[in-house]
């Protein structure tokens, strides 16, 4: 199986991960070591297919990996070697989506996916075993993925009535083209690592009993970089394919930027000060 990537540099050191004190989670897992966080979906008795409360979890999860001034990237990935995620949990799928505990039916994955994508910290996908279906997406959605040599790949909607229309066709067609997008989608196949790496869909295959090293190896050397850097060109590389949302996203680094020069903070003294602003006294570069 062929490795990809420059690994010069890089530290292979084990990982000594800490439960999070506060964190009560019923279906994923939840922890932290070295500026890096790592979100486990644990359902390993169904391929740790997710309901709307795992989805639920997660959410709570990227949410505090996202606030958590501490974190710097962020691992998803699933219980176990078999599976990192086969999608939607088809024993509670109703007629309208995914019924949580009070009878209400869900897609609220398609919020997951919007998180993922905004949130402003890479995610890494450690895939070990099937990703398929809505975990298949999920896959998708993060930043980077590597792949175990066990792992496989693929779409299942058209197999048991569902689709993902929105970042599942039009990400999977600017990730690995538009041809093999619509192989994809409409064969339902499954396509080994060696396969994925080979279309692109994933960064590097790595054998099984290495995969969690190198994922943390690539984090550490991820921390090691600007986080500024890495947070505008994520929003960067996302804004053309969000549109407005996209654009909002890199607008709002240039934003928070602004308020920290001298210029910006004009207008907010100014205000305070009760005052006109004297933007005069700033340069009008070239
Ligand atoms: C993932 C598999 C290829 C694994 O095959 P394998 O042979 O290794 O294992 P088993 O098939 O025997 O599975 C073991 C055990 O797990 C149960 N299970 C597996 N996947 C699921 C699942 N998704 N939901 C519920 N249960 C699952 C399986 O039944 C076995 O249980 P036993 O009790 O019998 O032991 C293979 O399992 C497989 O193909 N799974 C189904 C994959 C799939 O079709 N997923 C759903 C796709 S649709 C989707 O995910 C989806 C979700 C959304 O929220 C959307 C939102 C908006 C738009 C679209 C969405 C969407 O498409």
């Amino acid at each position: 199986m062929q490795r990809t990537g420059d690994q010069s540099g890089s530290e292979l050191a084990p990982i000594q991960w800490e439960s999070h004190p506060d964190c009560s989670y019923e279906d994923i897992l939840y922890h932290r070591a070295e500026h890096i966080a790592k979100i486990t979906i644990n359902r390993p008795e169904v391929r740790n297919a997710f309901r709307p409360q795992t989805v639920r979890e997660l959410i709570d999860a990227f949410h505090r990996a996202h606030m958590d001034p501490e974190i710097g990237v962020i691992i998803l990935t699933g219980a176990g070697d078999l599976a990192f995620c086969s999608g939607g949990d088809q024993r509670i799928r109703g007629h309208e989506g995914y019924k949580d505990e009070a009878g209400v039916e869900h897609l609220n994955v398609l919020e997951l996916q919007r998180q993922i994508r905004t949130l402003p910290k890479p995610v890494v996908a450690m895939v070990a075993g099937y990703a398929i279906g809505g975990g298949h997406v999920l896959h998708l959605i993060c930043d980077l993925s590597i792949a175990a040599d066990n792992a496989r790949f693929g779409q299942t909607g058209p197999k048991v009535g569902s689709f993902d229309g929105g970042f599942g066709a039009g990400l999977m067609a600017r990730t690995v083209g538009l041809k093999k997008a619509k192989e994809i989608w409409f064969l339902c196949r499954q396509y080994d690592a060696q396969e994925a790496l080979d279309m692109g869909l994933v960064n590097t295959v790595v054998p099984l009993a290495e995969l969690e090293t190198v994922t943390v190896d690539w984090c550490r050397q991820m921390n090691r970089l600007s986080p500024s850097a890495l947070r505008i060109l994520k929003a960067s590389f996302n804004a053309d394919t969000d549109g407005l949302a996209g654009i909002q996203e890199l607008a709002g680094n240039a934003t928070a930027l602004f308020y920290t020069t001298a210029e910006g903070q004009e207008g907010r003294n100014a205000f305070l000060e009760k005052r006109q602003p004297d933007f005069g006294k700033f340069p009008r570069r070239p």
